[in-house]
């Protein structure tokens, strides 16, 4: 992976007091940002309520592109959230699959015309899928062990998702072992004075993971939680992993690298990961997708999990959305009588293309590791899992989006408000689908964007996460977003600074930064070559 170096930024940081030209004249952003939002259900094949955009043009001109989004029919009223279909044809419902509706669901999707080629070819490719999986059997009679989970990461999101896993494997322990381990990159630290654990040893420094499994909370990284009992704080990552049969990656994305070469050889063969990581890497001219390079350098299959999700609120069990992109490997799919469905057929990967890695499936002995599994683990009351099998879609979505947010705390620095915000919301979302469509086309699927992966991540992250958050603070002070990482984020990450740099130096190596203005215009920002105000001049070219 290519070293991000720090740069200083902010002439360009400097307010200057002038009005924003409209840019907001199009009808696509503010319906996004309209109250009509949370009537946008999008389980079932392309569904919005807002009669205004029944019939939604099918084309989007950007500078040199044109976007082709599908034409959407009315959705059907909403009765349980947790209950909806998915539109996604590797989804497999609680409990045992039933084959009729499932056919139906085939032939419905075949049969979604409106949709462009492309979208209709990758969906009839998924059916094939679908069909599959209406084939797999209940839980078999031969299961004998459970699957052990470990969290790889314990920062703010790493803590939180660990919470909320360990509810999930108490509650569901004839599938999980209780306990889940979480890996903590070990550091002393020293125990607010207004913490009640404060008074029993003061301000003598303490290890993290002692702190964690004495007082079950993580006072650094989400202090004032409480944390489960059976959130199991470990400072070994070669032993945290041991023996899990499911690892979910959750840290800055730049520490992957080092994690996945510490870990290589000493875990389970047929192991398999769920990624929370919302970056890229960038080897050379690739880019690659963080769950991609987890199961390259791995060896295991390895979904993405990614949403409108704020760590704080989702602690503090404040109910929001999260999709998970799993694409269940052929050879995990049992058949009727829990045999391998792989049928000697090769897994593909995020491109689909025969994947080079060699998959060990999961024993029979085991509970399947599937949708049904992968919900049952993360999804919670206050946390509504959608499941999907478009991992491009969902971990672009998410790394790119952080390119968006740092570009929204740009402008309200700089004393524009909503409207510049959304002009900028809309052609990052533009620049994200485009970047999707560009290196990613045989499997990237328009209607992940729909998914709480897509659009609402982009609102809740230029509206209100720390990339959003501290870039406006950089703007304000006059000083460079390195500074006030370091001094205001007492040891968490903005993935917003390593992300643009990764995907710029990809899109230069290829010559095509000049597609991607808005981008660019963050890179020139961060570098303070180029001036929030001249933003509007970059679009209009
Ligand atoms: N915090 C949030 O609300 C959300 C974060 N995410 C994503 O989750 C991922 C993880 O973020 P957070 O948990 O918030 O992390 P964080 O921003 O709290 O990062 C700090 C973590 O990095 C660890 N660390 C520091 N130096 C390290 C090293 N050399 N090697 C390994 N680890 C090291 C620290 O121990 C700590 O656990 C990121 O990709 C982020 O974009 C996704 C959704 C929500
Ligand atoms: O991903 C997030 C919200 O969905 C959190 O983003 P930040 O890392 O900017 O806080």
């Amino acid at each position: 992976m290519r070293g991000i170096v720090p740069s200083p930024l902010p002439a360009a940081y400097k307010r200057n007091g002038k009005t924003t030209p409209g840019l907001l004249a199009n009808p696509f952003i503010s319906h996004f940002i309209s109250p009509s939002l949370p009537n946008i259900h999008h389980r079932s094949p392309p569904a919005i309520s807002s009669p205004n955009v029944t019939n939604f043009h099918t084309h989007i001109h950007s500078g040199s592109c044109t976007f082709r989004l599908p034409r959407h029919k009315p959705c059907q009223p909403i009765r349980s959230l947790s209950s909806q279909p998915s539109h996604r044809p590797d989804f497999s419902p609680p409990g045992r699959p039933k084959p009729t509706k499932s056919a139906t669901q085939t032939r419905r999707l075949k049969s979604t015309n409106s949709l462009t080629s492309s979208l209709s070819q990758k969906h009839i490719l998924n059916t094939h899928y679908l069909s599959r999986s209406t084939k797999m059997a209940g839980p078999s009679d031969a299961i004998r062990r459970k699957h052990k989970v470990t969290v790889v990461g314990s920062g703010n999101w790493g803590t939180t998702v660990a919470k909320l896993v360990a509810e999930n494997t108490k509650e569901h322990s004839d599938i999980f072992e209780e306990d889940v381990q979480m890996w903590v990159y070990e550091e002393n630290v020293t125990i607010p004075s207004d913490s009640p654990h404060h008074a029993a040893v003061g301000d003598k420094p303490q290890k993290l993971t002692e702190v964690i499994n004495t007082y079950h909370e993580n006072v650094k990284y989400l202090p004032k939680i409480p944390l489960p009992s059976n959130v199991v704080a470990n400072p070994s990552l070669v032993d945290a992993v041991k023996d899990s049969s499911i690892l979910i990656f959750n840290l800055p994305h730049e520490f992957i690298g080092n994690v996945c070469k510490q870990i290589k050889g000493h875990i389970l063969p047929y192991a398999r990961g769920v990624s929370c990581i919302k970056g890229v890497t960038v080897t050379e001219d690739k880019v690659e997708l963080i769950c991609e390079y987890i199961s390259e350098s791995l060896g295991i299959y390895c979904g993405a999990l990614s949403g409108a999700n704020i760590a704080n609120e989702i602690a503090n069990e404040l109910w929001c959305e999260t999709t998970i992109a799993y694409n269940t490997p052929l050879c995990d799919r049992r058949g009727e009588n829990g045999s391998n469905g792989a049928n000697g057929e090769h897994h593909r990967d995020a491109r689909g293309q025969i994947s080079k890695t060699e998959l060990t499936p999961v024993p029979q002995d085991y509970p399947p590791a599937d949708h049904n599994e992968l919900r049952k683990l993360f999804d919670r009351p206050y946390f509504t899992v959608s499941m999907v099998s478009d991992v491009v879609g969902v971990s672009l979505a998410g790394a790119l989006k952080n390119i968006v947010a740092l570009a929204c705390g740009f402008i309200e620095g700089h004393g524009w408000n909503m409207t510049a915000k959304t002009a900028v919301m809309r052609r990052g979302m533009l620049e994200t689908i485009q970047f999707c469509q560009e290196f990613f086309p045989e499997t990237i699927q328009e209607m992940t964007f729909w998914e709480s992966a897509g659009w609402s991540d982009m609102i809740v992250s230029c509206t209100s996460a720390r990339n959003w958050r501290y870039s406006k603070m950089a703007v304000e002070r006059g000083v460079s977003l390195y500074e006030v990482e370091r001094t205001e984020l007492n040891g968490q990450k903005l993935q917003g600074i390593s992300t643009t740099k990764e995907v710029m130096s990809f899109l230069k190596a290829r010559g095509v930064q000049d597609k991607y203005p808005l981008f660019k215009a963050v890179e020139g920002i961060v570098d303070g070559t180029f001036e929030v105000k001249d933003i509007p001049v970059l679009f209009r070219q």
